[in-house]
């Protein structure tokens, strides 16, 4: 095994470990020159023994048939040259924010932290597709052209990095953010103000 597939099997082992994604449950890949290794359909990302390897065009060059977001994994590796990694998980408080009502689809959580407004910035949500519907990647590949981080409808998050530490930092963050406007829903809340906001991104 590679010490990039390695790597892969390290996360998915850790996002099920701290219960960030559950049974067989979410899906990593990480760029590799022109070739991308993904996590297969169908596994628990605790329990990785083999990836997948696709070309950036979608072709399958090897081990067993690639996760079924594969095509969503390559939506960002197309719209974000500088992508990495991508990773996606069914987190339970991003998933129960990513099934409410009345979301603002153009950004699904307010900038409650700064960590948030470092790592995420926005969230445009994405509306319900069943898991595995090609029909969501055009949609996804002009999401990602702006934004790194997704909300997929009734699911969960997906998000990309220029290594497999950034998208899983992306994704750990949303959950954090997601399980404290939970916390303080029906609550007055103060999110950092755009000032704030762009000074941390600046
Ligand atoms: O999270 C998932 C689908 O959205 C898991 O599917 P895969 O096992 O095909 O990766
Ligand atoms: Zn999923």
């Amino acid at each position: 095994m590679t010490d990039l597939a390695r790597q892969v099997v390290d996360l998915g082992a850790s996002l099920f470990a701290r219960g960030l994604t559950a049974g067989r449950t979410g899906n990593i890949s990480v760029r590799d020159g022109d070739r991308v290794l993904l996590t297969p359909t169908g596994v628990s990302l605790g329990a990785l023994a083999e990836l997948s390897v696709l070309d950036t065009g979608g072709r399958h060059l090897g081990g067993p048939p690639p996760t079924k977001e594969a095509f969503l994994h390559l939506a960002f590796y197309r719209a974000r040259p500088q992508t990495s990694a991508v990773v996606h998980t069914h987190s339970t408080h991003s998933a129960a924010v990513s099934c409410l009502a009345g979301l603002d689809p153009s950004n699904a959580l307010p900038p409650l932290t700064a960590y948030y407004a470092m790592r995420v910035g926005s969230l445009p949500l994405l509306p319900y597709h069943a898991p595995g519907d090609t029909s969501l990647g055009a949609l996804a590949e002009e999401e990602a052209r702006e934004h790194h981080a997704l909300l997929l409808a009734n699911h969960g998050p997906i998000a990309a990095g220029g290594d497999l530490a950034a998208a899983a930092d992306a994704v750990e963050e949303i959950e954090e953010t997601a399980r404290i406007f939970l916390l303080l829903r029906n609550t007055e809340t103060a999110p950092l103000t755009p000032d704030q906001v762009a000074a941390l991104r600046a």
